[in-house]
């Protein structure tokens, strides 16, 4: 099956070769062709170039594409897309003045959610997730990490890797699974946290590694969950069973998890709200990817990620929307590419290469996903007739996505 896509205004993130990351000045820059053709050919790019050269070629369908951009799909690297129900009383009562952490230490957030998901079945779980996963697939994104953690027992978290694995099963976009046992502390083990770690470490890992449910390992490295030293005792046992590490650090803290993932080769570091000069220090020449998810920033009215700073350090950046029912009910890519620039003073040019090639490297999908290159999955946005691309970023809240290919299917 071959697609011919002509006329587009412009071809977006066009790269001869993969590259793995973008750091630093190299992040500024966007490669494009404009009004360009694009070939599909069962679910992968075939072939691409400028009008001026468009060969003569035998297609199954052909589409015009005048006034209109292709980008890659966004790649999320960092979600919580299976959880039972929502926690908007936590919203009302935030508004009423609660901070995150008050609502914790009351026995909301994540454990409320973990209780909430031990009681549901896991089919209405999947569906629950389904409609979600449906929803982020029409803002673009065209592949998506997924964490457990709001399980927090062992029966649980399986039903949630197994839920993800059934989405990898069943819809045509890429996934990657992550445990994410030490979310929180079980209030089985509130005075032992240490047998909870040794029931992480000794027990699931083993376990989740026989049945094959995850790809990572993660754990919530910050005051009043997981410590550096517990944060290293997952990430060795996920290495020593084949399941890099990509961590939670520095939301609220910065008590040396940046550091312990770059050690212990942490495929990512995610959130860094809070960020000093070791942090940077830490990240600089290594192969650690750092994530920022701004649209948590705006939920929780909180910090966003210094990205001007760690981008002039020469660092790279990628950008994910941790969609989750507590800090981030929200998976839409699109409002975090304008947040990055709106609120962190990111150019269109350094969040949208932080959404895609840097996103992808964030998920260990560098070769397939992330730009337009020959024999890459074809899993693009069609854009609505836009100016240019920074119109995107800049005309914040608006649904410019008129169409998205998944593996060379178009989906409307
Ligand atoms: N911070 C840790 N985990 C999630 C929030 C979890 C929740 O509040 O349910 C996050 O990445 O923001
Ligand atoms: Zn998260």
């Amino acid at each position: 099956m071959k697609t011919l896509i002509t006329n587009i205004k412009e071809l977006v993130q066009v790269r001869e070769h993969t590259i793995s990351k973008l750091q630093g000045i190299e992040m500024k820059e966007l490669p494009s062709i404009k009004n360009a053709w694009l070939l599909i050919e069962n679910e992968c790019i075939a072939d691409f170039g400028s009008m001026d050269s468009l060969p003569t070629l035998e297609v199954d369908s052909k589409i015009d594409a005048t006034g209109k951009m292709i980008l890659p799909s966004w790649v999320d690297s960092h979600t919580h897309l299976v959880y039972a129900g929502n926690r908007e009383q936590e919203f009302v009562d935030r508004i009423n003045g609660l901070t995150y952490e008050e609502i914790a230490n009351k026995g909301g957030g994540i454990v409320n959610s973990a209780q909430k998901l031990q009681q549901t079945e896991e089919d209405s779980l999947y569906e629950q997730t389904v409609k979600r996963l449906k929803e982020v697939i029409q803002l673009g994104t065209g592949a998506i990490e997924i964490k457990s953690g709001y399980g927090l027992t062992l029966e649980a978290e399986l039903k949630m890797l197994r839920v993800i694995k059934r989405l990898k099963e069943e819809f045509p976009i890429t996934i990657k699974a992550t445990f994410l046992g030490a979310h929180a502390l079980p209030k089985e083990y509130k005075d032992n946290r240490e047998a909870y770690i040794d029931e992480i470490v000794n027990v699931m890992i083993p376990k989740i590694a026989e049945e094959q449910l995850a790809d990572y390992v993660d754990a919530f490295c910050e005051k009043g969950y997981f410590t550096v030293e517990d944060t290293i005792r997952v990430m060795e046992a996920g290495k020593k069973y084949g399941m890099p590490a990509k961590i939670h650090v520095n939301q609220f803290n910065a008590i040396g998890g940046i550091k312990a993932g770059v050690e212990n080769s942490a495929l990512s570091v995610d959130h860094l709200e809070v960020m000093n000069t070791e942090d940077i220090e830490a990240l600089k020449g290594s192969e650690t990817m750092p994530v920022a998810l701004p649209s948590c920033s705006l939920f929780l009215s909180i910090p966003y990620t210094p990205a001007r700073e760690m981008i002039d350090a020469g660092l790279p950046l990628a950008l994910a929307t941790d969609y989750n029912p507590g800090s981030t009910p929200s998976g839409n890519m699109n409002l975090v590419v304008s947040l990055a620039c709106i609120k962190m003073r990111m150019t269109p040019e350094e969040a949208i290469n932080a959404a895609t090639v840097n996103a992808a490297y964030a998920m260990g999908i560098s070769e397939t996903h992330g730009s337009i290159t020959k024999g890459k999955k074809a899993n693009l946005i069609l854009t609505k007739e836009i100016p240019s691309y920074g119109f995107l970023p800049y005309s914040f809240g608006s649904n410019h996505i008129e169409n998205v290919f998944l593996e060379g299917q178009p989906l409307n």
